[in-house]
């Protein structure tokens, strides 16, 4: 369950007095997520989502994330947006967590994808990344190739305890993927831009099988467009049973290329890229598996859902394998 801050009524209250928004109706803690905690909020204006920003969050880095929404929704697409206070502020605190208030989204994320979900989902990410062009404010990733080694050394004692040899597979791993990395040497970088890099599919909300909005753009950044391809790769076209679903890939990109082609530099690295996504989910699930207490409120993902994937990539070389 993904509240880790109480919030009082009456620091709720004195929080909501900031604002124009309306009488408190309703107010409840939302279970899923895992990064920050989520609160519905309904006030006699409609749905408001209430998001305390936790661990991973770098709160002087919150202004360019609510920037970016608020830059993409004036571009068409639909996802929160940031909602100021009387004063004209978007970002405040409560019960000692930077806070904000953003609006809600309708329709639900998928809990079983199907082929339908991925058309749609490919051409939403290019449109996100279309948007995303005029935004000049540049994030660099924090979870990039050269943040990977050290998230490793954090916690690689405790490896091989959550599998038997995971901790030379990892280093063997890395060793096949940093170095080939887009951009590093002399492999030639791509068509950079904001990416959401966090395109799960509990981040998509879906209306019947149309994408009514993207949410969660706290890991957002600016990087390699293909790289967000990559993710969805990973996030989106694996069966429960751990194998590539290529039709599902297939269908993603094409959505993709309904509005913005790759260029042939971007087909070649997706699987040096696909790597490289597993592994980073891989990292930082495993940390947090290593790392979160037994009687902690959130359940941590398992990291070798992601292991299984990045074993997958590594065997698969061509683009055939990835339905390009
Ligand atoms: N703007 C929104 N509109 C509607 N529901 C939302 C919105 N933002 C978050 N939620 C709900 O909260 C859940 C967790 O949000 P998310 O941003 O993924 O959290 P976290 O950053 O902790 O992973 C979502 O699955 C969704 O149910
Ligand atoms: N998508 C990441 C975890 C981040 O969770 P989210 O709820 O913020 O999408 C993963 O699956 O490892």
């Amino acid at each position: 369950m993904a509240v880790y801050t109480d919030v009082s009524d009456e620091a709720l209250a004195t929080f909501l007095a900031g604002y124009a928004i309306g009488e408190l109706v309703a107010f409840r803690g939302i279970a899923e997520g895992v990064e920050n905690s989520n609160f519905q909020l309904r006030t006699t204006q409609g749905d408001f989502i209430l998001t305390l920003y936790e661990k991973r969050v770098n709160v002087r880095e919150l202004p360019w994330f609510l920037g970016l929404m608020q830059h993409v929704a004036g571009q068409g697409v639909s996802c929160p947006q940031p909602v100021a206070d009387k004063a004209g502020v978007l970002l405040n605190t409560l019960a000692g967590r930077p806070a904000a208030i953003t609006t809600f989204l309708p329709g639900v994320w998928p809990r079983r994808i199907r082929l339908a979900h991925c058309r749609p989902l490919g051409q939403a990410l290019a449109r996100l990344h279309a948007a995303g062009q005029s935004y000049a404010p540049v994030r660099p990733n924090s979870l990039g190739p050269e943040a990977w080694p050290p998230l490793f050394e954090s916690c690689r004692a405790g490896a091989n305890a959550v599998l038997p040899g995971l901790e030379a597979e990892l280093d063997a791993a890395l060793a096949r993927i940093v170095p080939f990395w887009p951009g590093n040497g002399a492999n030639p970088d791509l068509p950079r831009g904001q990416i959401h890099a966090d395109l799960f599919p509990d981040n998509v909300f879906f209306l019947k099988d149309s994408v009514s909005g993207l949410i969660d753009f706290y890991f957002a950044c600016t990087d390699m467009l293909a790289y967000d391809i990559a993710i969805c790769l990973n996030a989106w076209c694996f069966e429960e049973d751990g194998s590539f679903n290529v039709t599902f890939a297939r269908h993603l990109l094409q959505g993709y290329e309904d509005i913005r082609p790759l260029t042939q530099p971007e087909r070649d690295a997706l699987p040096v890229l696909a790597r490289g996504a597993a592994m980073r989910f891989l990292l930082t699930r495993l940390y947090d598996w290593i790392n979160t207490p037994a009687d902690a409120l959130v359940t941590p993902k398992d990291p070798l859902d992601y292991l299984k994937r990045l074993r997958f990539h590594l065997a698969t070389e061509t683009l055939d394998g990835y339905g390009v």
